[in-house]
């Protein structure tokens, strides 16, 4: 059986802060990094051996994935670095505080700019600082393929690229890969290799840390997907994800 076990990185100090992060590449806190080893102690115990592993150009994804291969002694394994894994870009909502943008626009359009899959943010400003065009690691990006703003159709769009032609065949040689990257980088991952209707992606919410696993058999079809861990509390972490986008949640 054949696996490739996509992982959200560890928590952010803007998850913290319950912050609309997207392309900012904010670090992991503390606890983001203890959830990373705790993952990598998950995948050791669970025998888990990569041959080869996947992330995105932020440090959050960096970093987790380097505490995982730590603890599972891995380090050595073959990395490659993509920004097209990269979380989808929040546009103008970046930087801001979850629930007082609640406050302001209500629980339900929250609800459309982080989970509908084709609804947009409003788009950074060409001058904005923020603009990746001006970050030198997204120098050899087209700029007409440097978002300023992303529904997750559009992050769908530019990370399927990546899946078909570099990280789904490496399973012709590799057994075992894993994908660290982010919350709607890996929904739009899951929603594409499941063939998750549109209106049914609003209620996947991916918590910080716990690893997905994809089974595919010797013909490269999905048999199988699954969390790793205790059920129960999986289920309690995805809530609580859910409840970052409502007024309530300070
Ligand atoms: O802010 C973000 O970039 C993402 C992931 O942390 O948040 P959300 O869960 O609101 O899509």
């Amino acid at each position: 059986m054949k696996k490739i076990v996509l992982l959200r990185h560890g928590e952010s100090a803007w998850n913290k802060e319950n912050r609309f992060t997207g392309w900012t590449d904010v670090d992991l806190t503390e606890k983001g990094i203890e959830e990373a080893y705790k993952a990598g102690e998950l995948l050791r115990k669970e025998g888990y051996v990569f041959d080869k592993a996947y992330t995105s150009y932020l440090k959050r994804a960096v970093k987790t994935l380097n505490c995982v291969l730590d603890r599972m002694d891995q380090d050595w394994i073959p990395v490659e670095k993509s920004w097209r894994l990269n979380e989808k870009h929040y546009g103008a909502l970046q930087g801001l505080n979850k629930s007082e943008t609640a406050e302001k626009y209500g629980d339900e359009q929250v609800l459309i700019w982080r989970r509908s899959y084709d609804v947009a943010p409003h788009a950074l400003k060409e001058d904005d600082p923020r603009n990746p065009r001006f970050e030198i690691r997204y120098k050899d990006v087209p700029d007409a393929e440097l978002p300023r703003t992303e529904s997750l159709k559009d992050t769908v769009e530019r990370i399927l690229p990546y899946w078909k032609d570099v990280i789904f065949p490496s399973l012709e040689t590799a057994d075992q890969i894993l994908v660290t990257a982010h919350g709607n980088s890996l929904r739009g991952i899951i929603k594409y290799v499941r063939n998750i209707p549109d209106e049914e992606i609003v209620h996947l919410n991916l918590p910080t840390a716990v690893p997905y696993v994809l089974e595919f058999d010797d013909d490269l079809n999905l048999v199988k997907d699954y969390f790793l861990g205790d059920p129960e509390e999986i289920k309690k972490l995805m809530e609580a994800v859910a409840n970052q986008g409502k007024k309530t949640k300070k």
